[in-house]
């Protein structure tokens, strides 16, 4: 894992309008938590936005219920009949997106792919989107991306591999099949679900610079928003912050009994919180009974 130092050259030299402060009130140091963290350079009042962060990579993160019917672009619900690209990619599409630049990058990509049924809507296609994203990234993307932090388990790998399935022609080069893997690896250890702001239904999945390297706390010090626009992500101090101290969010639902809660971070982010909720035995491990 790379450096806080180099870590924080990288966001820099990517950083979207919105991090670049002139004197910002956090900076990236090795955490007594895990890794590396965001610490305040300064006190910070309650309810002060500490940074808003822009995502570096964002996309469907697709379950069984989620309506296939939408644009991979703007995530607008389209026509339940005919709603995937016309020039053959197997991506959903609104008429309005079919012509930015963005999508005639992805079209190309993966109708060099060229998928085995590109007019019958494949969920295993549409969510390998966002990970396919991150293939059209610069060289300074690609090196903050991959100085994120990776967990791996015996799944990560499913994702690309049952997906590949639905080309002819995907990748064999090993160097681009272990980034791609790498790349769900990262999703799954760093993003955030944002709902699109265009319906509510329809969760992504969103990787930010700097969000992404705050640890967790089962009562955290901060909470956050995102703006629907450009799903920038908004952090706010959810008590006093005092300068030195590290930043945190929380993984999970605060309500969560201290079992679910454990469960979750067990197998989702892959650690046991050893916090001080976690640790105090007079909190009940079961779920609570709601009346
Ligand atoms: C989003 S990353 C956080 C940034 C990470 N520390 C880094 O250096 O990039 C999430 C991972 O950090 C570690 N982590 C975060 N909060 C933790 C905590 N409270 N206890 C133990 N590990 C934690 C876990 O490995 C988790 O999967």
């Amino acid at each position: 894992m790379i450096c806080p130092k180099k870590l924080a050259e990288l966001i820099n030299t990517n950083c979207a309008p919105n991090l670049k402060q002139k004197d910002p009130n956090w900076e990236i140091g090795v955490s007594k938590i895990a890794g590396r963290g965001v610490y305040a350079t300064r006190n910070l009042k309650c309810g002060e936005i500490i940074f808003k962060d822009d995502p570096l990579l964002i996309g469907p993160t697709l379950r069984n219920e989620t309506p296939l019917n939408t644009c991979t672009v703007c995530y607008s619900l389209l026509d339940p009949k005919k709603f995937l690209c016309k020039q053959g990619c197997g991506l959903p599409l609104c008429e309005n997106c079919s012509r930015k630049k963005q999508h005639k990058a992805e079209c190309q990509l993966f109708k060099s792919w060229e998928p085995v049924e590109p007019q019958t809507p494949n969920i295993l296609v549409i969510r390998l989107i966002t990970v396919a994203r991150a293939m059209l990234f610069n060289a300074n993307q690609k090196a903050l991306l991959y100085a994120m932090q990776a967990n791996i388990d015996t799944t990560f790998r499913n994702e690309v591999k049952n997906a590949s399935a639905c080309f002819k022609n995907f990748p064999t080069d090993k160097k681009i099949v272990e980034y791609l893997h790498r790349t769900v690896a990262i999703l799954n250890t760093n993003s955030y679900e944002v709902n699109s702001s265009k319906q509510s239904d329809f969760p992504l999945r969103a990787l930010y610079p700097l969000a992404g390297i705050l640890n967790h706390e089962c009562v955290p010090n901060t909470t956050y928003t995102f703006d629907e626009k450009n799903y920038t992500i908004i952090l706010k101090a959810a008590k006093d912050i005092k300068e030195g101290q590290e930043i945190t969010i929380s993984y999970t639902k605060l309500l969560w009994s201290n079992l679910m809660r454990q469960l979750f971070l067990k197998m989702t982010k892959q650690f046991s919180c050893k916090c001080q909720r976690c640790s105090d035995p007079t909190v009940s491990i079961f779920v609570p009974f709601l009346v």
